[in-house]
């Protein structure tokens, strides 16, 4: 039976904070004298739980894994805070006062919106604590745990708010490194996302010593490979979080999943996810695109700033089809949350009036009804709970898959209709700028793929002991010798596919959707449209660059076309995905520039294994920001449009 005066346990150890080290769960010095009881002054109020310096400390709303938070009044300016006060046991290690009084400092600096703001940050009687803003509300977890899952709309504004307080954050060189649902605060009543518990957070490329013992900080389902690996990490160990935050959002599943904490660190390094339109339809390619783009391994490969996240998130808000409002099949609350649909406090304050403040994570130790008379549990006092209103989230509409949602077909994007139907007129094209080229060559691209794969994740060692909260160290060694270029084939192939999309490449192979049985009704011969006054194909740069990117999705089968220029040629080539199966292959290099249109004779390298011919002869033009197509073969022809993928 568990001593319910034990703390918070993590209920499911793959999601739960987790500081792994050979050497303890801390590190180094796990404290040797670790005083047992917060020291807090009397009460200046009974029932409360005590004083510190000059806040009066009222209760408790939650505990994390270094310290706990209580709701406090400054007597100076008679304001209501959250006061963090880190555990005695842990206070009495200098190397976690460090980086508690880090967190406080870092926090201290930022001036966002999309960050709680912090007051002040000391130590008194030996007991280090920060002084933040009470925020109303709840962890991001906690809120779905009660709601259920999110619009997509709801979860493309979140990741977009949290991308531009983690802009703040970088632009001062502060990396969070443990982005998770759980420190995605949203601000009742309007829900406005807040960024939490920098606690891990410390200056970029300032002071290591962490990691150099050995030590990997972060929670494993959420943190980035380079993380798990204890490497250093920048910046964009944030953004890829906040893919694997977005991904749950999305999807209801974890990008990266073990039975264990080693299994996820394992999957982390050497899996790809499950593709996110797999998993749901209903997410439109520029943001599922995005989403494989902020999971790349290697952090070259990701966004490489969270300003630029958030500009895409904000086109992708602002996407003429809309987003769809139907939710993924359920996202079920990250164990970590500690909080569970059942709390007797999630229904209570489900009903419950409006507080200050405040959110208690854990459940309550004493029952709702039971005095509020603080009483010592594992050496943190322990009061009742105040519930707090939620946020006033955007409705979610529940809705069967595939009602709804974004549909890429027939060249064309359009939205079905919705419950409400809104009034529009003709189906709008997916408008993004006209061609642009990335400066990133593609033979460039090529030799750092290949220097990827020889230093990149040959998930070496990651030696240590994990420090369970629950029973204490336990040591694990992992050492996974494959590389990815050694990796199982389909997995590659599968995690290519969204790396490569997500970076607007897809080297070696193509897939194109065959001509015959193509988007305007197959076999029955077709007028082949006539030219649509579009800007030219611009002839090819010097260098090598990537123009484009095309996308649809027909019957289910993904269909990517890629075009960019090689040796002064324009070259197409494209991969076709039956779900996560490539199913069919080919590269045009041998492509005809005539006026407007770029012509080129389809071969598979790759044969689907539907009866799809070789042979078609298929002509592309840009069409505003998409590609217009047409094909001819054996007397039958058609034509067809896709879409733009912006990036
Ligand atoms: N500014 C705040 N206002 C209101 N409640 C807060 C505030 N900061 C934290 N809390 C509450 O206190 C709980 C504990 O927070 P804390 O930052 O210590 O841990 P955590 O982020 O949940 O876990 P860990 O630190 O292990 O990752 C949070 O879950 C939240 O419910």
């Amino acid at each position: 039976m568990p001593d319910p005066n034990d703390p918070p346990q993590i209920i499911d150890p793959r999601l739960g904070s987790l500081l792994v080290s050979a050497r303890g769960p801390f590190g180094a010095s796990s404290p040797s004298v670790a005083k047992n009881t917060l020291d807090f002054g009397p009460p200046a109020v009974a029932g409360e739980v005590g004083t510190l310096g000059p806040y009066r400390v009222v209760q408790e709303l939650g505990r994390g894994s270094m310290g706990a938070v209580f709701e406090a009044l400054d007597t100076r300016l008679d304001r209501s805070l959250a006061l963090k006060v880190m555990r005695p046991e842990f206070a009495a290690d200098a190397e976690g006062r460090a980086r508690f009084l880090r967190e406080a400092k870092a926090a201290a600096r930022i001036d966002h919106d999309n960050v709680v703001t912090v007051y002040e940050a000391d130590e008194r009687n030996g007991t280090p604590y920060i002084a933040m803003q009470l925020l109303r509300g709840y962890p991001l977890d906690a809120f779905l745990a009660l709601k259920g899952a999110p619009s997509l709309r709801s979860a493309v504004r979140i990741a977009r708010e949290a991308a531009l307080g983690l802009a703040a954050a970088h632009r001062l060189g502060v990396v969070h490194r443990d982005i998770k649902p759980a420190n995605l605060w949203l601000e009742a009543p309007q829900g406005r996302v807040k960024l939490l518990d920098f606690g891990l957070a410390r200056p970029d490329g300032v002071d290591n010593e962490l990691t150099k013992s050995g030590a990997v900080i972060g929670t494993p389902a959420f943190m980035s490979p380079e993380q798990a690996l204890g490497e250093r990490v920048d910046h964009r160990t944030d953004l890829f979080s906040l893919g694997s935050v977005l991904y749950w959002l999305c999807t209801g599943q974890l990008p990266f999943q073990g039975a264990s904490v080693v299994a996820v660190l394992m999957a982390l390094g050497t899996e790809e996810p499950k593709p996110v339109y797999v998993l749901n339809p209903n997410v439109p390619l520029p943001l599922w695109e995005l989403i494989h783009w902020l999971l790349a391994k290697s952090p070259a490969e990701r966004p490489q700033t969270a300003a630029e996240v958030a500009n895409h998130l904000h086109e992708i808000l602002e996407l003429p089809t809309g987003l769809s409002s139907v939710a993924p099949p359920s996202v079920p609350p990250p164990s970590g949350a500690r909080v569970e649909a059942s709390d007797p406090w999630v229904t209570r304050a489900l009903k419950g009036p409006g507080s200050r403040g405040g959110y208690r994570a854990a459940p309550p130790a004493v029952p709702p009804t039971a005095p509020s008379e603080p009483r010592v549990l594992h050496s943190m006092p322990v009061v009742t709970v105040r519930p707090a209103e939620p946020p006033d989230e955007e409705p979610r509409t529940a809705g069967a898959p595939g009602t709804g949602g974004t549909v890429i077909s027939s060249g064309t994007l359009w939205e079905e209709p919705r419950r409400k139907p809104r009034k529009r007129n003709p189906p709008r094209e997916y408008e993004a700028p006209e061609v642009e080229y990335f400066d990133r060559p593609r033979r460039q691209y090529r030799s750092a793929r290949r220097k990827d794969d020889h230093t990149g994740p040959i998930i070496a060692i990651i030696a240590g002991a994990i420090g369970t909260l629950i029973a204490g160290a336990l040591i694990v060694v992992l050492i996974v010798t494959g590389s990815r270029r050694g990796a199982d084939s389909a997995q590659q192939k599968t995690g290519d596919h969204g790396r490569q999309m997500a970076r607007g490449t897809t080297p070696g192979g193509a897939g194109v959707r065959p001509p015959v049985g193509a988007d305007h009704g197959a076999d029955a011969p077709r007028a082949v449209p006539p030219a649509v006054d579009a800007p030219d194909l611009p002839p090819p740069p010097s260098g090598a660059s990537l123009v484009g990117q095309w996308t649809r999705q027909v019957d289910g089968l993904i269909d990517v076309w890629t075009i960019r220029s090689v040796a002064g040629k324009w070259e197409i080539e494209g991969r076709l995905f039956d779900g996560v199966e490539e199913v069919g292959t080919f590269v045009g290099s041998d492509t005809q520039m005539s006026g407007r249109t770029l012509t080129f004779v389809q071969n598979f390298d790759k044969q689907p294994p539907r009866p799809w011919p070789s042979g078609a002869t298929i002509a592309v033009k840009l069409s505003g920001a998409n590609l217009v197509f047409t094909w001819q073969h054996n007397g039958s022809s058609g034509s067809g449009t896709m879409i733009r993928v912006k990036r």
